[in-house]
């Protein structure tokens, strides 16, 4: 193996999902004795510091932990991040590895709310974070990828691939859309050529549950493996990733340990959002409003499950079909990794971002539906669902916080202190694009609501009798 040329590969967004999933694929390629590529890893946002910290202490190694849904655990130590940045307000260490020639590779997880898209997949320049890096900060990957972009042309780095894996449709496509959008609202035209000359952005399908780690997995670590690790992790022995093969600046032999080169991501990702992603939204939704708090007991609820096998089966699979992938199959084995009590996945994390997650993962079910002559009933139980949700979120009766990356709450408040809140979220555009104000559409979320209300009390009172 030529390990002459050490090229690098970017992360940014040191999240739990980075180090379980693609530092995992670069550590088995380490392991056949390809060293040819090694990540470095930073954040954009402060609320990584403690872990990056920890991560610098142990030379960025860490031990990940998977579980099986027969509870079958293994232990790996993750040697694949070689860099660890530090963060500072400038994104000093992240702007200066980015630009540098060595790095080929720039990719991201900053959630599916870090890209601040429309209905129409459209940047929202009005959003106060994209309006400040307008301005020249760096508060998103927008922003921070312009100013390592421009250190990048400075020092005639050359090109570099940008590569998204976050859970949105067309990742790399719509990452890319916002990108040059951003950069023409700037005015920075020269900026913009170079982009679209110099970088490509591959669309890919990432996927492997990983919870927010517990207290609980350093202590199993150690008595497996006798190593005291700071920063360990834990998520589920299934893992998988498709990717476009577009590297515009070479890439690591990712196909030689596992990860699909394809030529079109689109089956795949459309699988993996509507049939995965949407549905573990659902049942996050669906469980957080009769009290459960993990995703395998809400997944385990049979009514739970019954709306998300609906929900595929009656209004997904016929929007996907005819497709390569047996989507049978797939919703099966999708609802069994759902229900693995070990993973201990939270309703919580589950249920973040649903004003990104409606528009993007299940605005597009609804709308075929109806351009089939469909009318979506067991769709509409996701909007419904969340709708109850974002009530609760109103009146601070969630049990956990809500996080989302685009939530406006002051007008959320306000949206639930109007005299009728459910016409204003059926009328929202940036939630239900084409259908928002439609009288049919309105009266389906009205119904199903009201029967959701329904379903909450009986269950709600099942669940006090039975304790
Ligand atoms: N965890 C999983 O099971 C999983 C699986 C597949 C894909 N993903 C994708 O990865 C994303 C991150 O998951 P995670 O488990 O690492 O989450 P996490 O909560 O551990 O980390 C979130 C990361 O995103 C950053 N971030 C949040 N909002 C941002 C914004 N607006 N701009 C810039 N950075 C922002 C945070 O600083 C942090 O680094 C998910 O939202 C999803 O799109 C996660
Ligand atoms: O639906 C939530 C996601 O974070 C999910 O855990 C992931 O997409 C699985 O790959």
């Amino acid at each position: 193996m030529d390990n002459q040329q050490q090229r690098v590969w970017m992360h940014i967004g040191a999240g739990s999902f980075h180090r379980a999933h693609q530092a995992w694929y670069l550590h088995r390629l380490l392991m056949q004795g390809d060293t040819r590529w090694s990540i470095a890893l930073g954040n954009i946002r402060n609320d990584a510091n403690a872990l990056l910290t920890a991560l610098e202490k142990q030379n960025g190694e860490y031990i990940l932990e998977t579980v099986s849904p027969a509870g079958e655990r293994k232990y790996e130590r993750v040697t694949s991040i070689k860099k660890v940045l530090p963060w500072d307000e400038q994104l000093s260490a992240l702007v200066a590895q980015g630009a540098a020639t060595e790095t080929g590779v720039i990719s991201f997880t900053v959630t599916e709310g870090g890209y601040y898209l429309d209905t129409e997949h459209k940047l929202d320049p009005k959003n106060p974070d994209i309006q400040a890096d307008l301005l020249g900060e760096a508060r998103t990957i927008y922003g921070t990828l312009d100013r390592i972009l421009r250190q990048r042309i400075k020092q005639k780095s050359g090109p570099v691939t940008l590569l998204n894996c976050d859970n949105l449709r067309h990742n790399g496509e719509r990452f890319r859309n916002g990108f040059l959008a951003f950069l023409a609202l700037k005015g920075d035209m020269a900026m913009l050529d170079w982009v679209k000359n110099f970088t490509s952005s591959p669309n890919t399908m990432v996927d492997r549950i990983t919870p927010r780690p517990t207290a609980d997995i350093a202590p199993r670590v150690e008595e497996k493996t006798g190593f005291k690790d700071l920063a360990p992790l834990m998520g589920e022995s299934f893992i998988q990733w498709v990717i476009e093969d577009d590297f515009i600046a070479g890439r690591p032999a990712l196909e030689e340990v596992g990860v699909e080169m394809v030529k079109s991501v689109l089956p795949w990702e459309e699988a993996k959002i509507r049939i995965l992603n949407a549905s573990h939204s659902c049942i996050a939704w669906a469980g957080t409003l009769i009290g459960l708090s993990y995703i395998h007991e809400s997944t385990q609820t049979q009514s739970i499950c019954e709306m998300a096998w609906e929900y595929v089966t009656q209004d997904v699979i016929p929007s996907l079909t005819p497709s390569p992938l047996d989507l049978d199959a797939y919703r099966d084995v999708v609802l069994d990794r759902f229900r693995n009590p070990y993973i201990l996945d939270t309703n919580q994390r589950v249920a973040a971002d649903g004003l990104s997650k409606i528009p993007g993962m299940i605005a597009p079910t609804l709308i075929e539906c109806y351009n089939r002559g469909q009318i979506p009933r067991a769709t509409a139980v996701l909007p419904a669902l969340f709708f109850l949700f974002m009530e609760r979120w109103h009146e601070g009766d969630l049990p956990y916080t809500y996080q989302d990356g685009i939530l406006d709450a002051n007008a959320m408040h306000a949206r639930f202190s109007a005299a009728d809140p459910l016409a204003e979220f059926a009328r929202d555009e940036a939630l239900f694009g084409p259908l928002a104000g439609k009288p049919n559409f309105e009266q389906l979320l009205r119904d199903t609501v009201q029967s959701l209300r329904t379903w909450i009390t009986l269950q709600t009172n099942e669940t006090v009798v039975s304790q």
